[in-house]
């Protein structure tokens, strides 16, 4: 075996150094070969228990660092490689000419040089690796990478990174584990092309791609992956990009400078959404390729449609029999068990609904695909993707339950159903009456704590704002007469019925709402698997918990449909609850239709 002897490097941090075994301390350091090492290599051992440094020049083929804790090695420059490390501290930048293999680091900074075939397996947390040299195998479990890469390297990871690559350098075979953000970006000399192209396919999802070009690059993207977008800013040269994601929805956006033809293909499995600039040239072509996702946003549309159209229908249904005066029933009770304990707190349980549907979309995301549907807000969207992002969720839920409490609640004073019907001609009947009995009856005075009707707040000749809610008059034993009343209850179940179809509808079509399943298809969304995904595989049914959430909204979606008809059948004149209904629609129609179509409005939301 031939051995090299170490040199020792002029320390240039000025930190004690770790001595190979010519120049420092025996105690300190003994020959023993290590499992890893090559046969033709010496190694360097170092016990670390207090170093703060180790230099190399080189002539170490290997150094192997134990350091146990309490202490740091900052600095570590190997020619040969540095191998089976653990350190319970701090590595404070290593630089390897060689191979790294095995390093256990929680410190920041390995920079690896070598021009020459280098493998670099760390577990590590929080650190950056920037790698110089060419066909580097890098392997990093454990979280908050920073891979600087200058080289052709093949990337294996786990968990979140963020990799940019910079230089006209390629990045290739990177398979991933996380949520990852590459960023990329390519210059060239002049009269240089650069070339990169890369093949990225990720085991998980919720990865973006976006590479900045410059000059004369021509540059090739491939990502298979389940749920992530593409951005290719180009230079002047040609960029084919090839998105294919299995599952979720994707969006791949070209921009492209001058000149230069320029490919897109979209393969996605469910929600494509490709937007290529308008500067295209002419010989540029994008296209989407996504059987599935335009069933899904076919499928989605028609849902829709159909939800959109089922509720004039009852309503027009039960009027049908409301002006056939039927006989009353349980439902034509107002004190029903049905009305009381459920329609009349209907904004608690559409809350608990969506809490439901929010929980669903969290389990298939973290299951499947990332942090949910993706926003997609390019032009040319074949489907506008809808966000299950936290922020995109409350904002809805924010949005509509502002509605309802405006229509129903409050409305800086009475509530808008409220001040309609006053505005209209109606009033509080009987209620300063029932006072006066009150007052007559107990004899307290007004306003006292021991009367049974709170104060009255004013007269029905009183100002817009003074007068009583419709909630306070009937509360009050007075009836709320004249007018033209909106249901509030078709509003309500309307409103509520709507938003919870709007959240639910994205999961369901695109199979979101199964932690297994690809593609679309109501019976993957609740658990049934009776709907092919766009590998032509039929996904199995999820388990009983995954399903039971959406299976619990959809029923009460049908019986928020049956309290809607009882109150077609047995309350209200029609215009009423056609008004009821209208103002149940606008809300919905704002945000997922209106809002949905406007880039701006449309990213805040989420829509
Ligand atoms: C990352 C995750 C994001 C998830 C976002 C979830 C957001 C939820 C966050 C927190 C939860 C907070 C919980 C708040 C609960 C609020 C629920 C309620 O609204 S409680 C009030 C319930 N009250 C009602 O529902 C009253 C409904 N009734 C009426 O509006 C009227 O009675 C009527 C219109 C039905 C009839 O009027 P009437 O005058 O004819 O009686
Ligand atoms: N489906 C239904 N079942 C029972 N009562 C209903 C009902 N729809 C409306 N009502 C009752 O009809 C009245 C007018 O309702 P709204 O204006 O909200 O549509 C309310 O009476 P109360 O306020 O006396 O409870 C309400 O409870």
């Amino acid at each position: 075996m031939s051995v090299r002897q170490p040199e020792v490097l002029a320390d240039t941090t000025g930190a004690s150094h770790l001595h190979g075994p010519t120049g420092g301390s025996p105690s300190l350091f003994h020959r023993e070969p290590s499992p890893l090492l090559d046969s033709d290599r010496a190694d360097t051992e170092a016990s670390n228990t207090k170093s703060s440094g180790a230099v190399n020049n080189g002539s170490v083929q290997k150094k192997t660092v134990y350091s146990l804790g309490g202490s740091s090695v900052p600095s570590i420059d190997s020619a040969g490689g540095v191998s089976p490390s653990t350190n319970n501290s701090d590595f404070g930048n290593l630089s390897n000419l060689g191979n790294f293999s095995n390093l256990a680091n929680i410190g920041d900074g390995l920079k690896s040089k070598s021009d020459r075939n280098s493998s670099s397996r760390v577990s590590n947390s929080s650190s950056n690796i920037n790698s110089n040299s060419n066909s580097n195998s890098n392997t990093n479990s454990n979280s908050n990478f920073n891979i600087n890469s200058n080289s052709d390297n093949g990337i294996n990871k786990s968990n979140s990174n963020d990799i940019s690559n910079s230089n006209n350098s390629s990045i290739s075979n990177i398979s991933n584990n996380g949520s990852n953000t590459i960023a990329s970006s390519h210059s060239s000399q002049n009269g240089q092309n650069g070339h990169t192209h890369q093949t990225i396919g990720f085991s998980a999802d919720d990865t973006s791609i976006h590479n900045t070009n410059s000059g004369n690059v021509n540059f090739t993207s491939t990502i298979n992956n389940r749920d992530g977008s593409l951005g290719n800013n180009g230079g002047d040269n040609a960029g084919d990009s090839t998105l294919g994601n299995s599952q979720g929805v994707s969006s791949l956006a070209n921009n492209r400078g001058d000149g230069g033809d320029s490919t897109s293909r979209l393969y996605n499995s469910s929600n494509p959404d490709l937007a290529s600039d308008d500067e295209l040239p002419p010989d540029g072509s994008s296209s989407a390729y996504s059987s599935s996702g335009k069933d899904a946003t076919a499928l989605l549309y028609k849902f829709r449609f159909i939800v959109l159209l089922v509720y004039p229908i009852i309503i027009f249904l039960g009027e049908l029999v409301h002006i056939s005066q039927p006989e009353g029933t349980y439902f034509s009770n107002k004190r029903n068990i049905f009305n009381v304990f459920f329609v009349k707190r209907a904004w608690l349980w559409t809350t608990l609904a969506f809490i439901a549907i929010v929980v669903r979309a969290k389990v298939a995301t973290n299951s499947t695909s990332g942090p949910g549907i993706k926003s997609a807000t390019q032009s040319g969207s074949i489907l506008k993707a809808q966000s299950y992002a936290g922020y995109h969720l409350v904002l809805r839920y924010a949005a509509a339950t502002f509605w309802w409490v405006l229509f129903t609640q409050w409305f800086f004073g009475l509530p808008i159903m409220d001040r309609v019907f006053v505005l209209t001609g109606g009033g509080c009947d009987g209620l300063v009456e029932k006072v006066a009995e009150a007052a007559m009856s107990t004899n307290p005075a007004p306003g006292d704590a021991t009367s049974p009707l709170p104060p009255l707040p004013v007269t029905s000749n009183s100002p817009l704002n003074n007068l009583v809610s419709s909630a306070y008059c009937r509360a009050h034993g007075g009836t709320w007469v004249g007018g033209y009343d909106p249901s509030g209850h078709t509003f309500l179940l309307v409103h509520a019925s709507l938003f919870l179809w709007f959240e639910l509808l994205p999961l369901i079509v695109t199979g979101r709402a199964t932690s297994t399943g690809t593609g679309i298809g109501i019976g993957s969304a609740i658990g049934t698997s009776t709907s092919g995904s766009s590998s032509g595989t039929t996904k199995p049914a999820t388990t009983f918990t995954t399903s039971l959430s959406v299976r619990l909204v959809l029923g009460l979606l049908a019986f928020w449909a049956w309290m809607v008809l009882m109150t077609a059948v047995y309350f209200h004149s029609f215009l009423e609850k056609l008004l009821g209904l209208v103002c149940g629609y606008l809300e919905v129609l704002l945000v997922y239709v209106v809002a949905a179509n406007h880039p701006q409005l449309g990213a805040i939301l989420g829509v």
